[in-house]
């Protein structure tokens, strides 16, 4: 992606080809700021402190980690204990464990002085393939824009969208906005309603951000107009991305997204999910049950950070002193709500049969 006429991935490697630079996606949309990160304990606290964050960056920001763990000690001891500190850092998004534990399968059999190498080229491996898997994501959704457009007779297609599915929570693409991006990009006619997904406000301050960049028409709504707007015939699909797929085709995704696809279902609006095959856990079938939800600090709701006229950034509260918050960053929706998962594959069922059919090779495989 092109950022101020810049070619730009969000996770690239320092020139030392040791170190790697992210964006820090905290300081946005009000500061472009690039970070180095230079040891494991540094990727450790860019993913908890959300610095990186959505599905499949945070699995390529971990991969890179152990890389960095195994350059400063190759040993058993330290691969695992690089491991543990990356995957404690968040709990919901699958990727996390799936690119470490791919990494741990890539360098456990090795000797410890080919580690580091390896571990390096696997890390940036895994960067590649999430490029490759977004781009076929927006092909496979591209299709989808289109066919709405036809049925539009041309006029502008409304594509609603929830948190940062977007180019910042991958390496390139996005999930959600790869479809919305292509479809662009051939002159489709479109529009995009952007929650602002509080209480992080990832919607308004990341999705917003990446679709100026990009010339993208879009609307900041907030999360609670989505019913309304589909009520009255303004919105013609929504498209989210996904933190974990279960086998039989629940969706966790942003707190907030289950209450879309309530309203998409009762207004007949399709209701899609961009999910990478990364993002699917095989080994969990009833995603309200089995999914671990992230609870974060109450802070994020009770404060708001923003930028002052004087351009200052600043935070301030926004609830009475002494009220409690309750902050669960994630819901699930039932895979009965889902009109059809964007996979690399193909757009599918959520269901346990068509996933099956979709990914043989990973549905009999432990992750
Ligand atoms: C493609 S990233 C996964 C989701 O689609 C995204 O919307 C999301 O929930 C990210 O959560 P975040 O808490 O910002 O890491």
């Amino acid at each position: 992606m092109r950022i101020e006429g810049k070619a730009f991935t969000t996770i690239w490697l320092g020139d030392d080809a040791a170190s790697i630079h992210v964006i820090d996606q905290t300081r946005l949309p009000h500061k472009f700021e690039i970070v180095t990160i230079s040891n494991v304990a540094e990727a450790a606290r860019a993913i908890a402190d959300m610095q990186v964050r959505g599905a499949p960056l945070i699995g390529v920001t971990a991969a890179y980690g152990v890389a960095l763990a195994m350059r400063a000690d190759p040993s058993d001891g330290n691969l695992d204990k690089a491991c543990a500190i990356l995957a404690a850092t968040r709990p919901t998004a699958v990727n996390l464990k799936w690119a470490i534990e791919s990494t741990r399968r890539r360098l456990s059999g090795l000797p410890p002085n080919e580690r580091g190498p390896v571990a390096y080229a696997h890390a940036a491996a895994i960067a590649d393939e999430d490029v490759a898997l977004c781009e076929a994501i927006g092909e496979h959704g591209l299709a989808l824009i289109e066919a709405a457009a036809a049925r539009k007779g041309g006029e502008r297609v409304n594509i609603l969208t929830h948190c940062n599915a977007g180019w910042l929570a991958t390496v390139d693409w996005g999930t959600a906005t790869a479809p919305i991006y292509k479809a662009h990009e051939k002159g489709v006619p479109l529009h995009v309603w952007v929650d602002e997904t509080r209480p992080r406000n990832q919607g308004a301050s990341l999705t917003a951000w990446e679709l100026n960049q990009h010339g993208v028409p879009h609307t900041i709504v907030i999360d609670n107009a989505g019913g309304h707007l589909m009520q009255h015939g303004d919105v013609d699909l929504v498209i989210v991305g996904t933190d974990r797929t279960t086998a039989s085709g629940d969706v966790c995704n942003k707190i907030g997204t289950y209450l879309k696809a309530l309203a998409a279902k009762d207004n007949g609006v399709p209701f899609y999910v961009a999910a990478p095959s990364p993002s699917i856990d095989f080994t969990m079938d009833d995603g309200v049950a089995e999914t671990p939800i992230e609870t974060r600090s109450p802070q994020e709701i009770t404060h708001i950070t923003g930028r002052a006229a004087d351009g200052r950034i600043e935070t301030v509260c926004l609830v009475p002193l002494g009220s409690a918050a309750h902050n669960p960053a994630f819901d699930v929706t039932p895979a009965r709500l889902v009109t059809g998962l964007i996979t690399e594959r193909g757009v599918i069922a959520a269901s346990r049969d068509a996933l099956a059919r979709a990914f043989p090779d990973r549905a009999a495989k432990p992750q």
